[in-house]
């Protein structure tokens, strides 16, 4: 297998500032396909802007961003192949849950019927006539990860996809990121929940103020590293042995 192949998304030195402000310093990491990479740091670190980077809603400075060995291109519609979960658009609010849905569906491509099929497969089917802005937190995150899979990506980007969902439901997620894997797919996924990430990734990147503080193989233990790069550097910087 080719490296191309073999890494389907790699992050290749992006730099990405707002004003004066460096939210990223030079971000670079690859995921292997066929893998679940979890994507780990604490608030503000940069994760959600490095996401974007990847759906081509943000642009950074520099540095280039490649799916299967092809750059992406700038202000390209991120292709049929990839799923995202991110937060929801404010547009959805007032629209029918089965309305969104077909909406997605159609942007993709993906007849009625196929649609419908896996509505009525879903629990969401129970909340096909309610409106976007009237679901629980919970809900809502479902209702996102139905339409990011409803192609079956090849790549499936998550961020923060369990917050907020009840113990239950997040077991049936996680179960469903590794159904993704065992078909082929590639998941890549932020999550400040470590524990979960622990049994389900196979490899991770860590970030910090905007710079990669290790990437690679799963780590024994992800919460022992997260402190021992992250937490312990903040409670030094607070006490003022920096
Ligand atoms: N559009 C923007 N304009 C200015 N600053 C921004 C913008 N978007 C993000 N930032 C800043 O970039 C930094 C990184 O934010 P980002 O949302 O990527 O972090 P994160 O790791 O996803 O954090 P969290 O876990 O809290 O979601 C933050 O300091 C944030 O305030």
């Amino acid at each position: 297998m080719s490296m191309v192949e073999k890494d389907i998304i790699e992050i290749k030195q992006i730099k990405k500032s707002y004003g004066n402000k460096i939210v990223l310093k030079n971000i670079s990491f690859s995921v292997q396909k066929g893998s679940i990479h979890g994507f780990i740091g604490p608030n503000g670190a940069g994760k959600t802007t490095t996401l974007n980077c990847l759906m081509g809603g943000v642009k950074p400075n520099s540095g280039g961003i490649y799916l299967a060995g092809q750059k992406i291109g700038e202000n390209e519609l991120v292709n049929q192949k990839i799923g995202f979960m991110t937060e929801q658009a404010k547009f959805t609010e007032d629209l029918k849950v089965e309305d969104f849905i077909y909406l997605t569906g159609n942007l993709r491509n993906l007849p009625a019927q196929k649609v419908e099929a896996r509505l009525r497969q879903s629990d969401l089917n129970n909340h096909r006539f309610k409106k976007c802005g009237e679901l629980s937190t919970g809900w809502k995150k479902i209702l996102l990860y139905f339409v990011s899979v409803m192609h079956d990506p090849d790549i499936l980007v998550l961020d923060e996809p369990t917050s907020g969902l009840d113990p239950s439901y997040r077991g049936i997620l996680l179960s469903q990121l590794e159904q993704v894997r065992e078909r082929g797919g590639t998941v890549l996924i932020s999550s400040h929940i470590l524990s979960d990430l622990q049994k389900l990734v196979d490899s991770a990147t860590l970030i910090d103020k905007g710079k990669i503080v290790y990437t690679g193989k799963k780590p024994t233990d992800i919460e022992e590293m997260y402190n021992k790069l992250v937490l312990k550097d903040k409670i030094k910087a607070k006490s003022g042995q920096t």
